[in-house]
């Protein structure tokens, strides 16, 4: 009799369970927005948007993780007064995540920005030599997040950058040259109402440039750094600044590698719409390496629809990762 009445009470529960959880989630949809401008053990420096100014730590009541770049809701005290923290309970829809491993035997992928829109590649013409392993390997990060790459060569000063045009001009990839007295107004255009994202080798010289951009970046990132009880070590993660005419820059630390174990062989085709277009004449599971078998690729070089640098470089890059 009893066990009959445990099975009842089994049918039951689910009926129970079913029923639509949407009134028990609470409205966050009039709380206030802000980007997440630094993020510190748990703690996270944010932007309200429209303010300019405030910030405001917030806690992280939201279950998923939280990169810089991230769209948040805040709840509670966002006054962003001494003492006070308020609470992240939401976060929005990112339009892109860029991502990295510490180098590729890691597969443990890291997420590093989120919401970007541009990745500005940030590599000096000498000191440090630039390498081409290691932008093509940014380059792929950056078509399969779907963010748009830029080349930003620094210290042409010291170096041409003849060679890297050459490089990477068929792949359509904007270059923009610099140098210590260089005029920034081409840079200043590029980044403009944009969410970029500074990406390079230590040394390049990726903050004298933003320091150029936005003059008091110095005192945005010792702010952080006050915060964060870190000195002058800032340079752990990303932080995210806003630019004086509209846009965000987004520095990363400096980094000796650029590991993409987590991309996987197709994933940047759709950055080529080109190439996209004749590879749907490829027979099934082409991975258009070469010498891959029928390629439809090939066959767009041979009868003149496709320039052989693009395919070249397309090639390069897909084997920068597989
Ligand atoms: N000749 C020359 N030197 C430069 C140029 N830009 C930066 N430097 C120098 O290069 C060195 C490194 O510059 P930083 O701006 O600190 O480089 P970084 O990329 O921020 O380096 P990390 O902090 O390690 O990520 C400094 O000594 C700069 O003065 C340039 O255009 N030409
Ligand atoms: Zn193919």
């Amino acid at each position: 009799m009893s066990i009959h009445e445990d099975d009842h009470t089994g049918f039951d529960r689910p009926r129970k369970r079913s029923r639509p959880r949407t009134k028990e989630r609470p409205d966050y949809s009039g709380l206030p927005v802000a980007r997440v401008v630094s993020v510190d053990r748990g703690r996270y420096r944010c932007l309200l948007d429209g303010s300019g100014v405030t910030a405001v730590r917030g806690r992280l009541i939201a279950r998923k993780g939280i990169v810089v770049g991230d769209r948040v809701r805040l709840d509670g005290d966002t006054s962003g007064d001494g003492g006070t923290l308020a609470r992240i309970v939401e976060v929005l829809e990112r339009t892109t995540m860029l991502r990295r491993s510490a180098d590729d035997a890691d597969t443990f992928e890291r997420p590093i920005v989120a919401n970007a829109d541009q990745l500005f590649i940030v590599t000096a013409l000498a000191d440090p030599p630039p390498r081409m392993g290691m932008i093509d390997r940014i380059l792929v990060a950056a078509y399969d997040a779907g963010i748009s790459p830029v080349l930003c060569l620094t210290k042409a000063d010291l170096a041409s950058p003849d060679e890297l045009r050459e490089a990477y001009e068929p792949l359509g990839v904007p270059i923009l040259v610099t140098e210590p007295e260089a005029d920034l107004t081409e840079v200043v255009e590029s980044l403009t109402d944009r969410v970029t994202v500074f990406v390079g080798h230590s040394g390049v010289g990726k903050s004298t440039l933003v320091n150029r951009l936005i003059p008091d970046a110095h005192r945005a990132t010792a702010e952080v750094s006050e915060l964060t009880g870190k000195g002058r070590h800032t340079s752990t993660s990303a932080v995210a600044m806003e630019l004086p005419g509209g846009g965000w820059i987004i520095d990363t630390p400096g980094v000796r590698s650029f590991g993409i174990s987590h991309v996987r062989t197709g994933s940047i085709l759709g950055a080529f719409p080109d190439l996209a277009e004749y590879a749907e004449d490829c027979p099934r599971g082409c991975h258009h390496e070469t010498g891959a078998i029928e390629c439809a690729l090939d066959d767009a070089v041979a009868d003149g629809r496709l320039a052989p640098e693009r395919l070249a470089s397309f090639r390069r890059m897909e084997r920068a990762f597989s």
